[in-house]
C-alpha cells in the first residue's frame, strides 16, 4: 500500500503494541503454504489458532504448531467450539500450556445454527480467566451492555461480530456497531463475518481498532492476495478515520472552484 499508517499508531492491546490491526485465522485453507503465503502477505499482528486443531496431547498437531512457529508471528489460542464457561475456562488453561501464552481468544458458543455467543457464560468465563491472569479478547456481540459486562470483568478488549462466523455477510448491524463504538473506549476488534477487504474499510472507517478474520481469506481464489487486500483495507480504513471524513450534506454543494477563488468559502457561488 502507498500510505501505510504511521508508526506511532500502533495497535495497543493489553499495553501491547502491534503494528498491524489485523489478526488472521488458520483453519479452512488449502494446504499449509497457502496459509504461510497468506500471512506473508497480510503481516498479521497475531494469528489465532485452535488448541480443538493444535490437540492436547504433546505430539498431537506437532506440524502444525511447527507451521505456526515457522511463519513468525504471535499466536493467539481461541476457545473455537467451547459450549460452557467451564469448558471454555479449561480449554484456555490448556492452551496456556501449550502455545505457552497468556492470551486468549475466548469464544463460548451459544446457538449451533448461527455461532452466536453465549454471552452469559462468556462475561462468566471471562471474569474467571482474568482473575487466572489471562489477556482475554472475547467474541462478543454488538450488544453495549454484554461489552460493558466484559470490560466490568477484566477485559481491557472486546471483539464483536460483524456478522456469523463464516457467512461473509459484512456488518449486518451498523447502527449497533456504530453505537458501541461511540459508547465505549476500549479497543475494540471487529471479529467474525467480514467478507469482503471493504467491509474491513469500513469498520475502520468507524473507528474500530481492528479486524479479525477467517473464512474470506481462506475460502478466496487466490487466500493470498485477498489477505493482501484486507491487509490495505484495514490500513485505509483507519488513515480515513484518522483522517476526520466529511459530514454527509442533504443538498449538492458545488465542489469546483471557479478562477479566482480556488478555496471553498461560505457564499463564494463555486462552480459545480
Ligand atoms: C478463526 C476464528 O477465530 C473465527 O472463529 C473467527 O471468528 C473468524 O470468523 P470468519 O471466519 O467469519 O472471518
Amino acid at each position: 500500500m502507498s500510505h501505510p499508517a504511521s508508526p506511532d499508531d500502533a495497535l495497543v492491546l493489553y499495553g501491547e503494541h502491534f503494528s498491524s490491526r489485523l489478526l488472521l485465522g488458520t483453519s479452512r485453507y488449502p494446504s499449509p503454504a497457502i496459509l504461510q503465503a497468506a500471512v506473508a502477505r497480510a503481516r498479521p499482528a497475531m494469528l489465532t489458532a485452535s488448541l480443538r486443531r493444535q490437540g492436547a496431547k504433546p505430539d498431537s498437531g506437532r506440524g502444525f504448531w511447527q507451521l505456526l512457529q515457522q511463519m513468525g508471528c504471535r499466536v493467539l489460542p481461541n476457545t473455537a467450539g467451547c459450549r460452557s464457561a467451564q469448558e471454555a475456562i479449561t480449554t484456555a488453561q490448556m492452551a496456556r500450556e501449550v502455545f505457552a501464552t497468556p492470551w486468549i481468544k475466548l469464544e463460548v458458543i451459544g446457538d449451533d445454527y448461527t455461532l452466536q455467543p453465549d454471552t452469559l457464560q462468556l462475561v462468566d468465563a471471562a471474569h474467571a480467566l482474568v482473575e487466572d491472569g489471562f489477556k482475554v479478547l472475547p467474541y462478543c456481540t454488538e450488544d453495549l451492555v454484554v461489552c460493558q459486562r466484559l470490560v466490568d470483568a477484566g477485559c481491557q478488549a472486546v471483539m464483536p461480530w460483524a456478522a456469523p462466523i463464516g457467512t461473509g455477510h459484512g456488518p449486518v448491524n451498523p447502527h449497533g456497531l456504530r453505537l458501541l463504538r461511540e459508547r465505549l473506549a476500549v479497543p475494540m476488534l471487529v471479529d467474525a463475518g467480514l467478507g469482503l477487504p471493504s467491509h474491513a474499510c469500513q469498520v475502520m472507517e468507524w473507528g474500530f481498532d481492528g479486524v479479525l478474520l477467517n473464512t474470506a481469506v481462506a475460502l478466496a481464489t487466490d487466500p493470498a492476495q485477498m489477505a493482501g487486500a484486507f491487509a490495505d483495507a484495514v490500513q485505509a480504513g483507519r488513515a480515513a478515520f484518522l483522517a476526520g471524513a466529511m459530514q454527509p450534506q442533504k443538498s449538492a454543494q458545488a465542489s469546483t472552484p471557479v478562477l479566482g477563488t480556488p478555496f471553498w468559502h461560505q457564499g463564494s457561488g463555486a462552480g459545480a
